[in-house]
């Protein structure tokens, strides 16, 4: 993290899951602003569930999440998604039975007083990625898998969030498309937002991110950068990647 930012995002002693069974334990970490930081880990490590603590998806949760200067530990998502954190979340969870612009605007249900700041908005999601400006009024459904991937990462961006957090966005896309999500990461660091990204990914990590949690058996093992991956710490990921 960069040492003169306070962290947008704090997470400190974090143990959460569902019904009787913890399945992420004893959880640090932070993302300082302006920082990209990443979440790797095989399947089942429990990257999906931190993302999901933090907004407020999983009910039972103990432990300190900040966001910025606001303990969100016992806000509900409603409360956390109203600016303070969004997600892309895995499988983009788009309703595709509406246009693409519909579901934009779904991410600014609680601007949507503030028409100037939703244009705004709307305008850099078009911005960011143009082919979605040409099929603003076309059904989600009608759109390639890394067209509804932009739409979910352009939905988070709609609500202007604090900290972005990004569930696995270059699964099962083609490499053209992982290239575009990798770029689009890219632009939105450059606009200064600040990203937690879970992600299988190792090259997709190091190129995004400035440090990398390794997540195995619901806890975090391994803390390092893109730096230490390139020389020599690829094998220490490959240990819990496989
Ligand atoms: N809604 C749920 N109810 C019960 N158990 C769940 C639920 N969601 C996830 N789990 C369990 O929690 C554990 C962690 O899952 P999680 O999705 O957080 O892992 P992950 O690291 O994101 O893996 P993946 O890459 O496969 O998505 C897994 O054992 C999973 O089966």
């Amino acid at each position: 993290m960069n040492e003169q930012s306070s962290p947008v995002l704090e997470i400190s002693s974090l143990s959460a899951g569902y019904g009787r069974f913890d399945v992420v334990r004893d959880i640090g970490l932070s993302v300082g602003k302006g920082e990209a930081v990443a979440l790797l880990g095989p399947n089942g490590a429990g990257k999906t569930t931190v993302l999901r603590a933090i907004m407020g998806l999983v009910k039972q949760r103990r432990g300190l999440i900040r966001i910025g200067d606001t303990d969100v530990s016992d806000l509900p998502t409603h409360r956390i998604a109203r600016g303070l954190a969004a997600i892309a979340p895995e499988g983009r969870r788009l309703f595709l039975d509406q246009s693409v612009e519909d579901n934009l605007l779904l991410g600014a249900l609680h601007l949507r007083h503030d028409r100037t700041r939703v244009e705004r908005l709307l305008t850099s999601v078009y911005d960011l990625f143009p082919v979605l400006r040409n099929y603003r009024h076309r059904l989600s459904s009608f759109l390639s898998g890394g067209e509804q991937q932009m739409v979910a990462i352009g939905r988070m961006l709609m609500s202007d969030p604090e900290i972005m957090l990004l569930d696995e966005p270059s699964v099962a896309l083609s490499p053209v498309a992982v290239d575009i999500v990798v770029k689009a990461m890219l632009e939105l660091r450059k606009r200064g937002a600040s990203l937690l990204l879970v992600e299988q990914r190792i090259d997709v990590a190091t190129r995004v991110c400035d440090r990398l949690y390794v997540m195995a058996h619901g806890e975090i093992v391994e803390e390092m950068t893109p730096e230490i991956v390139r020389s020599g710490g690829m094998s220490i990921l490959n240990k819990y990647l496989g």
